[in-house]
């Protein structure tokens, strides 16, 4: 085979990089149990927010010290429908009670089967783009449970509020850069790796690796062959799946789905493979380890998601679009049985000129997995 080509890479632009950088930040100390602001527009409370999978006690008090109030809980709006808290048509619902929330409540009301969720609750609605919708939007990128922590700044004004988290050592971010942050991150990737690597089905094969302006995880493609970016290029959109991919788990049909488009493109000649960053459609391992946790306990693939404040699909196409547009590839014929994919890929600029079924044999484990995909989720098989 001839020597990988150079590809066009795009340099991140500093002001995008900035705001990639509050998040991240942000994104890894809720990880680790700390305190972060999170700021709005000059008319709203900033609030101080913690992750209600990781309160404990002692970071409890700690809001309450530095707020001067109780703290409240903020949740996606299925999860508050779900707990018998949320009436209205929001986004966000902010719960609140008539006394003292424990850790154990918190918890209970982030996560399914945790605990009892006491009476004399009451729920808020709230926008995405506030810092309390921004709180739960930044547990999502964090990959925790979409169930923050929150409290009052006592400050007025973006201005002052970030003075008031930097005098308190505090990371400080912007809900408008959390809401806008996976979208920005697509924007920024930039070529940093690509290696000939040959692959049983496809011995012509190159992974290049794009990372985003913040340092967060590589999405990776896999080019077999040299496509033809003046035709529609044989294409599969492989969502990460560490269990399926790695471990060979018969959960689901993405080990199959993986190995298969390699020999099929391989077979083919030419194509790309994109493998994404987004496990557990874009819910993350440990919360699709939550799910599989609730399947077991009879909910499907789709309202295990729901219970846990998830949407049913939490990826976005952003990157992926913006992959295929740096490879040089503005149209493709799209291996796929999800419907949603053909639609969110043309959604972000690509032309998919024909969907290519992408079935494999069921067996007794993935069974009703896969039923759930076509009776829930519109899947073609
Ligand atoms: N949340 C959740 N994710 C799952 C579950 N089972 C598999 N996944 C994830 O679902 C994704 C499957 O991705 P794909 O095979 O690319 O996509 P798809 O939506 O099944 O569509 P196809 O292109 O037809 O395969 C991977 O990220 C898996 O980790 C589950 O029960 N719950
Ligand atoms: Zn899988």
């Amino acid at each position: 085979m001839t020597d990988p080509r150079p590809l066009p890479t795009a340099p991140a632009a500093p002001a995008l990089t900035a705001p990639l950088t509050a998040v991240d930040r942000a994104s890894a100390e809720v990880r680790r149990g700390g305190l972060v602001v999170v700021t709005g527009d000059d008319g709203e409370t900033a609030c101080l927010v913690l992750a209600a999978e990781a309160v404990t006690p002692t970071a409890l008090q700690a809001v309450r010290l530095l707020a001067g109030v109780e703290p409240a809980v903020a949740v996606t709006a299925r999860r508050a429908r779900l707990l018998d808290l949320a009436a209205e048509q929001t986004e966000v619902a902010v719960i609140a009670s008539d006394h003292p929330l424990t850790a154990e409540t918190l918890r209970a009301l982030a996560e399914p089967g945790a605990g009892v969720v006491e009476h004399g609750l009451t729920a808020e609605p709230r926008a995405l783009a506030t810092p309390a919708g921004a709180a739960v939007q930044l547990m999502k990128v964090a990959r925790l449970l979409p169930a923050a922590v929150i409290a009052p700044v006592p400050a007025v004004g973006e201005a002052e509020a970030a003075a008031w988290a930097a005098g308190h050592d505090l990371p400080r971010v912007a809900a408008a850069d959390v809401v806008a942050y996976e979208e920005t991150a697509a924007r920024t990737l930039a070529l940093v790796g690509d290696a000939r690597v040959p692959l049983e089905g496809a011995e012509n094969a190159r992974i290049l690796a794009f990372r985003p302006a913040d340092g967060g995880t590589e999405h990776l493609a896999i080019l077999i062959g040299e496509p033809d970016p003046g035709q529609p290029v044989l294409a599969r959109l492989h969502s990460e799946c560490f269990t399926g991919d790695l471990l060979g788990s018969l959960r689901c049909d993405c080990g199959d789905q993986l190995r298969g488009a390699i020999e099929a493109i391989g077979k083919a000649g030419a194509g790309v493979l994109l493998y994404l960053a987004q496990e557990g459609r874009g819910i993350g391992l440990v919360n699709k380890l939550r799910a599989y946790t609730l399947q077991d306990e009879g909910y499907d693939t789709v309202d295990a998601n729901r219970q846990l404040g998830f949407d049913d699909d939490e990826r976005i196409y952003a990157p992926a679009a913006e992959m295929l547009r740096r490879l040089g590839f503005g149209s493709v014929r799209l291996m796929t049985n999800n419907p949603l994919k053909v639609e969110q890929l043309a959604r972000h600029g690509i032309t998919v000129t024909e969907r290519v079924p992408h079935v494999f044999p069921s067996n007794p484990h993935n069974l009703r997995y896969l039923q759930a995909k076509a009776t829930r989720s519109g899947h073609l098989f």
